[in-house]
Parts: C-alpha cells; structure tokens; sequence
C-alpha cells in the first residue's frame, strides 16, 4: 500500500514496508508506527476533574521549587521551563503542572529524561491528566495505542504531492475535537528532530475571543458547531488504511469556557468540523472562514515553539489552535526525519457559555495567572 498523500493530523497511514534507510536513520525504532488490528470502542461518558482545581497554593511550591527557570516565550502564553525533570514530579507536582498549564497553555520542557523512559512510563504519566485517546486510523507504539506517532522520514514526493493542491503545510485544528470529551492535557515528545525547522505554532483562542466585539462574542457564545470523524475515516478507507473504531459526529459549543481559567475559548478548526447548527451554507462559510482567518493571522496571541533535543511539550487543547510548521524539507535530499510522539488526556466534556454570562471573555471562576 501506498503512503498517504496526506499530510493530516490524527491520520497517519502503514507504510508498505519501512525502508532499509528509515530504519538506519531512525533514532528510536520502537517508536515507528505499527498498525495492530484492535477495535476501540466510543468511549463512553466519563467523570473528569481538572487536576489544576486541586492545587490551593498559585505559587506552585511543588512544581517551581528553587533552581526551575520559567523564560516565557510571549508575554501571554507559553513557557518554556527548566530543571524540572516531569517523571519526578509527584502528584501536588502534577496538579500544579496541569495548573501551570492551564495558564500560560503550552510550556516546554528541554531534555527530559521521561523521553528515555519507554512508553509505558510516558503513557502512564499522561494517565493521571485524563483518559486515554485511541485513535481511529492512526498508527502508534506496539502494545500502546493510545499512542499518535508524527513521523518524516525525509519523504519528499508526499509534500510534494500534498502541495499540487495546497498552499501551505500548514493546517490548524485542536486535536481530536469530534470526540464527545475531547482531550485536554496534550504531550508532544520530541524523539527525533531537524537542527533547524518543525517548529509547532499555537494560537490562544480565549485571546482570539476576546478580541471580537462583544455583539459578535454573543452571538456566538449561542453557537453549536458538529465536529465529525467520518471525513477522515472514510479517507483512510479508500486508501485501504486500516480503521479501528467508528465514525463520530458530535455537537460541541462554538464557545467554551475552559474549567481552570473561567475564559471563554472559540472552539473551532478547519479539520474537523462540517456544519455550524442553524445556519445557511453561505453564512457558515463567511462565518468559519472569518473566524479561522482571525485565528491563524493574530500573530500578537500566537507562540512559536522551538523543539530541542528530548524536549517535551505539554500544551492545552482547550485554548489552543495549534500546527505543525513543515519546512525542513531539503529540495535535494528531502526532509530531514522527524519524529514525536503524542498523547492526549481526554477532559470534561466541552462546557457551553452559560446565558446569564454576558459577553466579557470569562464565565466567572478565573484563579489568576502565572
Ligand atoms: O508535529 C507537530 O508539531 C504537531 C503534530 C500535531 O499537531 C498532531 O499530530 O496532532
Ligand atoms: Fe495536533
């Protein structure tokens, strides 16, 4: 079977066969996709508590002891920290990270021993932000499918082919947001990286929120949006990719109120999603197209962040837009490899504006920021 085509996230088809040159140039074997044929079934409904609404002290003494060094990559979101080592951390360390998290929504942590520690380690530590993911169509570590590899191999022809018909690499989306409780905690686990290039961009979306006018941020807060599965599935099987779990179609809120922070986040992506509920064809296109160009051009609540070995990135799926910047790609040789891990903690069902809260970018319960 071929490659996919497709440079999509959460889609990630087998490969025929792993090249004799992939093999050699690829640091961590062990974690090159492998598609094992389990069914997953929808997960059902879950109880989720945010483990930042446990954290009392906001000075987070078990997280920021002496010695970290929080450097913040722009003024409002992210945060790249050291001397923490995450597989020491114990669980008032682990609130007070998702807590961290929750405030300045994606931090980064340079060489991590967690990176080194296998997988069961890495999927363990992520147990305790959420349930796990399995995803439908993609491929993942053996004997851990709650694993999403993202892996380059240096592959020219697929962007390549991928280009033919778009413009850019780029493609915006939060992760997984058909699912009915869809992830929160997120961790990127850089295994294998370019010198220069792959950057991963975030866009804040309780800043692009608050943005908007306050008529508009009413009418949305009002809005419903259907994030469905079925696209990508269906791509996959007529590529003959292997499915491991059905379709999904979901109606989540245009606007959600993220449980730790009290903001108000536009809960959009240009991945995912195929009808605003209640309005005309014409007016959701207008609607969607303006809301995801206002994400993807505001450059003033958008952070870059820079990969650097055995870097793992935690970010917030809840107030984020996030993508992967494709442009290590070498015109002779191709790209260079790339290789991360991801695993998703799935959360609380998304929370809707409630009507008493007028439009002023919070629904009440903010615990202030770091
Ligand atoms: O490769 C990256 O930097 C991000 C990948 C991603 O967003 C995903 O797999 O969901
Ligand atoms: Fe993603």
């Amino acid at each position: 079977m071929a490659k996919d085509t497709e440079i999509s996230y959460d889609i990630n088809l087998p490969y025929t066969e792993l090249t004799e040159e992939t093999s050699k140039s690829t640091k961590y074997p062990d974690y090159l996709p492998t598609w094992e044929k389990i069914w997953f079934d929808t997960l059902p409904p879950f109880k989720f508590e945010d483990p930042a609404l446990r954290v009392k002290d906001t000075s987070l003494p078990n997280l920021l002891k002496a010695g970290t060094k929080v450097s913040h990559i722009q003024p409002g979101l992210g945060a790249i920290l050291e001397g923490v080592q995450l597989d020491q951390l114990d669980n008032a360390g682990r609130d007070e990270l998702a807590y961290f998290i929750s405030h300045r929504k994606v931090i980064v942590l340079p060489d991590q021993d967690l990176i080194d520690a296998g997988p069961a380690a890495q999927q363990g530590f992520m147990d305790y932000f959420g349930k796990r993911n399995y995803q439908p169509v993609s491929g993942t570590v053996k004997g851990h499918p709650g694993f999403h590899l993202i892996h380059r191999d240096g592959n020219k022809e697929e962007i390549a082919r991928f280009l033919e018909a778009k413009t850019t690499t780029t493609l915006w989306h939060q992760d997984v947001s058909y699912e009915i409780q869809p992830p929160g905690y997120v961790m990127l686990g850089l295994l294998q990286g370019p010198e220069v290039g792959g950057d991963t961009v975030f866009t804040a979306t309780d800043a692009a929120y608050k943005r908007l006018s306050p008529l508009l941020q009413s009418f949305l807060d009002k809005l419903q949006a259907v994030h469905t599965s079925s696209k990508m599935i269906n791509h996959v099987k007529a590529a003959g990719g292997l499915v491991r779990k059905d379709p999904i179609d979901t109606i989540h809120p245009l606007v959600r109120v993220h449980p730790v922070t009290g903001q108000k986040c536009l809960f959009i992506n240009g991945e995912f999603i195929t009808k605003i509920v209640g309005l005309k064809e014409p007016e959701q296109k207008v609607l969607v197209e303006f809301l995801l160009n206002h994400l993807m051009t505001g450059h003033d609540f958008q952070a870059r962040v820079k990969w650097s070995p055995r870097s793992i990135v935690l970010f917030d799926n809840r107030s984020l837009i996030h993508s992967a910047i494709v442009d290590y790609i070498d015109e002779d040789h191709g790209a260079k490899p790339r290789h991360i891990f991801r695993l998703c903690a799935m959360a609380e069902r998304p929370i809707p504006v409630q009507p008493e809260h007028t439009a002023n970018g919070s629904n009440g319960h903010t615990n202030g920021s770091n």
